[in-house]
């Protein structure tokens, strides 16, 4: 029996245990795409482990493959860490594969996290060369690391249904490692639609990276302003770019569950 809790972040769900709650020789991607299931386990987009001394988020995506960040899900850590009385304080860090993030607990209960500086190296995504303004069977694609792999796609109507050129993208030989796969539509130079096909997960209803990532080629490339409101398909998120380039975004996180999981 494994004790667990649920929370989301616009939509994003994930499951969520303490590392004393589990058995570490038991993890592995299958164990963690069984809980991740929605029909015969909990059902979640990821499963993540808080560790403590340092604070620290591991990641891992539906079908049990590790990710370096969550932008979602490092809210969510972060309202599990205030609701089992890890953390008391107005702002902490949290380590992550993507470096140390800062979190601050806003007044309305929100999270605003710094997410840092996006990077354009191509090594970062495991590409060769850039893709930046790349044309992609007639759509432009540009891909950077905003604490993970992200490819932005600029497109009439982000909520159009995205599985098959999502998957398609995300898998393409062009991305040795894969990526994220973001559908932005502008909507005034200040509002953005964003909808994201989710390596090792498939279509999520939020992509808090993602979002991020959309933000910040929108502001770069399209003459957005440097902050934004991004709306996804269950909520909202707002994204600003500091005059240092660094990239924040302010969110929410909902507790959902507690409970116990059975395992077969
Ligand atoms: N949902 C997340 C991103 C999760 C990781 C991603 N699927 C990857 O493999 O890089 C977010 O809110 O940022």
């Amino acid at each position: 029996m494994l004790p667990y809790t649920k929370y989301h972040g616009c939509g994003n769900d994930f499951v969520i245990v303490h590392e004393s709650w589990i058995d570490q020789n038991k993890i592995d991607a299958s164990w963690i795409e069984a809980i991740c299931d929605r029909h015969t386990g909990i059902g979640a987009d990821g499963f993540i482990i808080v560790k403590e001394h340092p604070l620290e988020m591991i990641y891992y995506n539906q079908d049990g493959s590790r990710a370096p960040m969550c932008g979602n899900g490092i809210r969510c850590f972060s309202q599990f860490c205030l609701d089992e009385h890890i953390i008391d304080t107005p702002s902490f860090s949290v380590q992550t594969l993507a470096g140390e993030k800062v979190v601050y607990v806003q007044d309305d209960g929100r999270f605003q996290v710094d997410l840092g500086l996006p990077d354009l190296e191509p090594a970062k995504c495991a590409l060769k060369a850039p893709i930046w303004n790349y044309d992609y069977k007639g759509l432009r694609l540009y891909t950077l690391f905003m604490s993970t792999i992200h490819t932005v796609v600029f497109v009439d109507d982000a909520f159009m249904d995205i599985e098959k050129i999502g998957q398609e993208i995300c898998e393409s030989s062009l991305f040795p490692e894969q990526t994220n796969v973001n559908f932005v539509q502008i909507v005034d130079d200040r509002h953005l639609r964003v909808q994201t096909y989710e390596r090792g997960c498939g279509v999520t209803l939020a992509c808090g990276t993602g979002v991020c990532a959309s933000a910040y080629v929108a502001y770069q490339e399209k003459g957005c302003q440097n902050k934004l409101n991004v709306t996804m398909k269950k909520g909202s998120l707002d994204i600003e770019i500091d005059e240092n380039g660094r990239v924040w975004m302010r969110g929410p996180a909902v507790k959902i569950a507690k409970g116990e999981y059975y395992e077969s």
